[in-house]
């Protein structure tokens, strides 16, 4: 074997030069050579070697992602050094590009290849690197996609001639492991789950309160020994003794109590930190589940976490934890009031069973409460957005009296909810003293009896405070309760809501989507009870076409678009692109390679960089210039005084309408996909700026497949076929100029058929 075919397996020159196969490596660099600029094209060969590398060890790593990655700590880098040596990416590189995919990595010196080395990156004396996948007696076997089956066979004598002797090697990770094989039904509950995860602040809380609780004893000891010891015997150093050691006690019991809720409130944190993390995620993950999710409910139970954070802090755990002492304390009454016990535990059931009887009341209050909320942020919201609107359509009379109805509902609602935690809490305390009444006369028969001493009064006096007082507690806790379990649940259906990423599914990896569309027997409805509102039994687009969709408004045409974009999935049929189920392609994929400019253009606070580059890879502004320039805004962004960083406000205000809709552009081009989905592209450009953008957009376009949905004319002229949408249903199917010559002939009653897609 020759130096030219140990080079031709390694993909960095393949990739580098951009050839599909191996190609020669690039002469290496000599002494003199001018310092070569920061090269992207080699971190995303080194990138895609990784991406490979993982694919063999079963990790779920695409190229593109970690390429993402990659290329912005090239580019970071190269701003460091100022461009010199960042183009080099060393093994330490491709180690750091798999740990960021949560692999463990480590780099070898081995020597010699062995069997027992592979799969592995093993890095050549030329400084490339090829993946080397296994090793037998008589050759080694390298990852080259040029080859059938992806793999080359080299004899190991002309292996070994080139071979560094270093490896990079990496492993799954134990959790990564676990993770994969995990059953799904022992996957954690989104919250309690995380308790569990701080469990060990847990232990430590209730190893603390056990200490607390039995130091609390020594008050009541105290003041037993003080009456019934020293005050019969007039024992002055007893007292200071007794009285010292009761401070000593009273001093750690403080001291352990501010350890415990200072515990509590970093485990809280870390816990609200990985919750709302979680719920975020799981919310900007949600599957488009259009006519079935109110956006105000999932606005409103977000908010409710507040109220679930408040409820698990230290004050309520610290009562959960002085619950089970209670019987701790029962048993030291026991002890010194023998039968008084009863008296006491009488009380307790009588300070708890309003609390739980009233649960019931208290979640109907807890849900028309909450919905009258949910209701009061939609409009509020809508006030304060759509406050022109309401201004110029005189809507403002509307929204006060459905503001004046709710915030009387919830007025009173939250009043009788207040009403409900007072009489609650009140009865527990006034019972508690009751308790203490009982204890006290039950006690003064004992002495009167001579079973009893005094300081034995005064001792469970002050025990029956210790005893009750967490069931005082207890009752406001069980009476906020239920508020936190409406929040709970409210949350519950945002962690549970399905997400367009399922973790538990192995998606199929395209690092390209050619754009080839099969849309088979569609059904899409926004409302199961009505007509359906797509009905397609069959389209076939293959990859490059360019198709417009025209249709009455209503007629489904940006359903349609939104199906093809995968945002909504269809209720029943299938869309394939490229053969394969749309469900079936990784998520991350699919975004990658379709884009979708919609109708409505949305911006959101920030710079306008920020806007244009919402993925926040984009580190050449010139790119985001040479954007701006093909939507059309350069003139206007170059004349700005703030350029790029212009204000966008709150509400994604600071642009107009059309501008908007030339960031949607922008943004299309920076994100240079195969397949454009367009929805009214031009609707709100001028003449001159649409008339340029299709100049522009006829190159653009080749090799792309595009499906637009348009009432403009000159967008037309890019597409070479045009489908015509009546009521969900396809009518017209056919070349561009037959359609649209077919809709200007004049109508007869027996109108020729229309052209349908065999006229392809
Ligand atoms: N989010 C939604 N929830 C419920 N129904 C919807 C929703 N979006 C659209 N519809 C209904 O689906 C039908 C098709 O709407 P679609 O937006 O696809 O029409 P279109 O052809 O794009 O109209 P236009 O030309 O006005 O943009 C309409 O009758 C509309 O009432």
């Amino acid at each position: 074997m020759s130096t030219d075919r140990i080079i031709a397996f390694d993909i960095n020159a393949a990739q580098v030069s951009g050839a599909a196969g191996g190609r020669p490596m690039s002469r290496p660099a000599r002494a003199g050579d001018a310092p070569r600029p920061a090269d992207p094209g080699r971190a995303r060969a080194r990138a895609e070697l990784a991406s490979a590398y993982a694919a063999v060890l079963g990790a779920e790593l695409p190229a593109t992602d970690i390429l993402e990655q990659m290329l912005r700590a090239v580019g970071e880098a190269a701003a460091l050094t100022g461009g010199g040596a960042a183009g080099e990416v060393r093994p330490e590189h491709v180690a750091a590009i798999l740990r960021v995919a949560g692999m463990s990595t480590e780099i070898e010196d081995v020597g010699r290849p062995a069997p027992g080395h592979w799969p592995a990156l093993a890095v050549m004396t030329s400084g490339q690197m090829v993946l080397v996948l296994r090793q037998d007696r008589e050759s080694v076997f390298i990852h080259d996609r040029s080859c059938p089956d992806n793999t080359t066979e080299v004899p190991i004598p002309e292996f070994e001639a080139y071979f560094s002797g270093r490896i990079v090697r990496a492993h799954s990770t134990l959790r990564q492991i676990e993770e994969r094989h995990r059953l799904s039904e022992t996957r954690e509950h989104w919250f309690w789950g995380a308790f569990r995860a701080q469990r060990r602040a847990f232990v430590e809380v209730a190893a603390g309160s056990l200490v607390a609780n039995v130091l609390a004893v020594a008050v009541a000891l105290f003041s037993l020994q003080v009456y019934d010891r020293v005050i019969p015997h007039q024992s002055e150093a007893t007292l200071w003794v007794l009285a010292l050691g009761a401070f000593l006690a009273i001093a750690l019991e403080m001291a352990l109590k501010l350890a415990r809720s200072g515990l509590m409130d970093l485990a809280g944190r870390r816990i609200e930190l990985n919750v709302q993390t979680l719920l975020m995620d799981r919310l900007l993950g949600m599957k488009a589940a259009p006519g079935q999710r109110a956006p105000s409910q999932l606005f409103s139970a977000m908010r409710e976490f507040g109220s679930v954070r408040e409820f698990f802090t230290a004050s309520t755990i610290g009562t959960l934890a002085d619950i089970p002492f209670i019987f701790v304390f029962l048993a030291l009454v026991a002890s010194i009031g023998g039968n008084l016990v009863w008296v006491l535990a009488a009380g307790a059931v009588l300070m708890v069973v309003p609390g739980f009887l009233f649960q019931k009341r208290m979640v109907a209050l807890t849900q028309s409460t909450q919905g009258a909320q949910a209701r009061a942020s939609r409009l509020l919201h809508e006030a304060i957005y759509e406050h022109e609107t309401l201004a110029t359509q005189r809507g403002q009379e509307r929204v006060r009296r459905i503001w004046e109805e709710l915030t009387t509902l919830s007025a009173a609602k939250s009043s009788e909810q207040r009403k409900l935690a007072a009489i609650l809490t009140n009865w527990a305390q006034a019972v508690q003293q009751a308790t203490y009444i009982v204890a006290v006369v039950v006690g003064a028969y004992k002495v009167f009896a001579g079973e009893f001493t005094v300081g034995s009064i005064i001792a469970i006096g002050i025990l029956t405070s210790r005893t009750l007082a967490p069931l005082t507690q207890l009752s406001a806790t069980l009476a906020r309760w239920t508020n936190v379990r409406a929040a709970l649940d409210g949350l519950d259906a945002i962690a549970a809501a399905d997400q367009v990423h399922d973790e538990d599914r192995r998606y199929l990896r395209a690092e390209r989507i050619g754009g080839s569309y099969e849309l088979r027997n569609i059904e899409f409805r926004y409302d199961p009870e009505a007509a359906a509102t797509l009905d397609i039994p069959g389209i076939a687009i293959p990859a490059g076409q360019r198709v417009a969709v025209l249709g009455a408004n209503g007629s489904g045409k940006s359903t349609l678009l939104k199906l093809l974009a995968g945002i909504y999935e269809p209720e029943a049929g299938r869309v394939l692109l490229d053969g394969v189920d749309m469900g079936q392609l990784h998520p991350r994929d699919l975004r990658r390679s379709v884009g979708y400019l919609g109708q409505d253009v949305r911006l959101f606070s920030g710079s306008l960089r920020d806007n244009l580059d919402l993925t926040q890879l984009e580190r050449d502004d010139r790119r985001l210039f040479a954007a701006i320039d093909f939507a059309g805004l350069g003139p206007f962004l170059r004349n700005h005084p703030r350029g790029l960083d212009l204000e966008i406000r709150d509400g994604g205000e600071g642009l107009s309408v059309g501008q908007r809709q030339s960031i949607g552009w922008a943004r299309l081009w920076l994100q240079d996909p195969s397949v454009v989905i367009l929805d009214e592209p031009t609707a709100a450009l001028d003449t001159t700026l649409e008339t340029t953008l299709v100049s522009r957009l006829d190159d653009w376009l080749k090799g792309r497949t595009a499906v637009i949905a348009t009432h403009r004319v000159p967008i037309l002229s890019l597409t070479s076929r045009t489908l015509i949408l009546q009521a969900g249903r396809v009518a017209v199917d056919g070349p561009r100029e037959a359609v649209l010559a077919h809709l200007s002939r004049p109508r007869a009653p027996s109108a020729a058929p229309a052209p349908s897609a065999a006229a392809q």
